[in-house]
């Protein structure tokens, strides 16, 4: 089965979401790593993330944000509110006028702020909130005018200066970012002048427009900045989530990392009644490669190790680190005994093949022993790494260069 395919069966299971909990940080391409460093760096504006990576800076924005941006859409509805119902008493507002701010208040504006808010709040990872609230203030744009017409016709002229309220209460909600900012900046108008046009909105005057043409281009500018610092400063977290992740030497994940993932792929295999390999393995008479050939050659030495590990992680929720010097772990989730054995003895044998130097073995190349156990998910990871490395030590004990898999242990 292809990675593909095996991703789409997941997703129809729902193992997914523990995929995406215990997000693979370390696994970024050479070239995407680099392009944050520089964005990292970088003093320019509108700093474009690799494509690698774009998805995820906005999908952790738009959850970031989700509750404040909940806040903003109730919030000013509620006072709005307020003023809607008491416009006459409080405004003095002409009956009819108050009448039309009523109904275009309770049948549009509020059902359009109230409706995204809910979908932020239930789907925070959907698009479908931000890009409703975009309809809901060109909406509303256009409520606002009719009532700037009616008022004038009314003898009650209502200040330009409540217009671009909305597109400031829009940039507000969109968290300040550029790109869909210049997009209501230009709805923004464009509602505008069909609104002179058709609905009859009286025109601005002179200083009007300079007042409110400022205030867009400030938005806009506040916008860019805005977009800007937060990409960059996204670009630094996430080297150093990197870092903290990532065994710098092999790329692979560090222990810290494995611990994490194992708690979150555990929790999923007891969820779904499966069963999980973890496998400890340790390359064989190391140190006699550092003695003889040199730190370096040894450094070489693991990184090629490492590359035959991690093509033992395919699935989602597999995964390899290295736990320390010359000691590497595996998990492979729904592994059954007789494909656990396989992959080991595979494992063995891979990095026998590799046929790195190391003469003063007794095979002359450097080789592995590995121990594993399969587990239902019950036990801590500290358990089956006491276990696997019983087995790991009867491999080495008889001779090294082999794999010997425990039977299932379970809590
Ligand atoms: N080059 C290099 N060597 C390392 C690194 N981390 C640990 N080592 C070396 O790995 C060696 C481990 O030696 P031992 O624990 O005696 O193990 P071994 O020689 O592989 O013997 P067995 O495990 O019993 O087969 C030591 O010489 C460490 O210095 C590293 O990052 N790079």
């Amino acid at each position: 089965m292809s990675r593909a395919d095996y991703l789409s069966r997941l997703r129809r299971r729902g193992l997914d979401q523990a995929a995406s909990k215990s997000r693979d940080v370390h696994t970024l391409s050479t070239p995407t790593i680099q392009a944050l460093e520089r964005i990292a760096k970088s003093s320019g504006p509108l700093l474009h993330l690799p494509d690698e990576v774009e998805t995820e800076y906005r999908l952790e924005w738009r959850i970031a944000a989700n509750h404040i941006r909940v806040m903003l859409c109730i919030l000013p509805m509620s006072v709005a509110s307020i003023l809607v119902v008491f416009g006459e008493t409080l405004l003095g507002m002409p009956e009819p006028l108050a009448q039309s701010m009523r109904l275009g208040f309770f049948a549009i504006a509020l059902p359009f702020a109230l409706i995204p808010a809910a979908i932020g709040w239930l789907w925070p990872h959907s698009p479908a909130a931000g890009a409703l609230l975009a309809v809901s203030g060109l909406v509303s744009l256009v409520w606002m005018n009719v009532l700037l017409a009616q008022g004038a016709a009314l003898g009650y002229p209502i200040h330009h200066a409540l217009l671009p309220c909305i597109p400031a209460g829009l940039v507000l909600l969109s968290g300040f970012r550029f790109v869909p900012v210049l997009g209501l900046i230009g709805g923004y108008l464009a509602v505008d002048q069909l609104a002179m046009q058709y609905l009859g909105t009286p025109p601005r005057t002179p200083t009007q427009w300079v007042g409110e043409i400022t205030l867009l281009a400030i938005l806009a500018a506040a916008a860019l900045w805005m977009e800007t610092t937060r990409r960059r400063s996204w670009a630094a977290l996430r080297l150093l989530q990197l870092q903290a992740h990532q065994d710098p030497l092999t790329g692979l994940r560090n222990r810290r990392s494995f611990e994490q993932h194992y708690d979150v792929v555990a929790a999923q295999a007891r969820r779904d009644g499966k069963r999980l390999l973890f496998a400890l393995a340790d390359l064989d008479h190391f140190k006699k490669i550092n003695d003889r050939y040199g730190h370096d050659y040894g450094d070489g030495a693991l990184s090629e190790v490492a590359v035959v590990l991690s093509q033992f992680s395919r699935r989602p929720l597999d995964a390899v680190a290295r736990l320390g010097g010359e000691e590497f772990a595996l998990l492979l989730y729904d592994c059954d005994p007789a494909g656990a054995q396989a992959r080991l003895d595979a494992l063995v044998d891979q990095v026998r093949a590799l046929g790195i130097d190391n003469e003063e073995a007794p095979l002359g190349v450097l080789t592995i022993s590995v121990g594993g156990v399969i587990s239902d998910g019950s036990l801590p990871m500290s358990e089956l790494y006491h276990s696997a490395d019983q087995h790991l030590y009867a491999v080495k004990h008889r001779g090294r260069n082999g794999a010997r898999l425990g039977p299932i242990i379970s809590g």
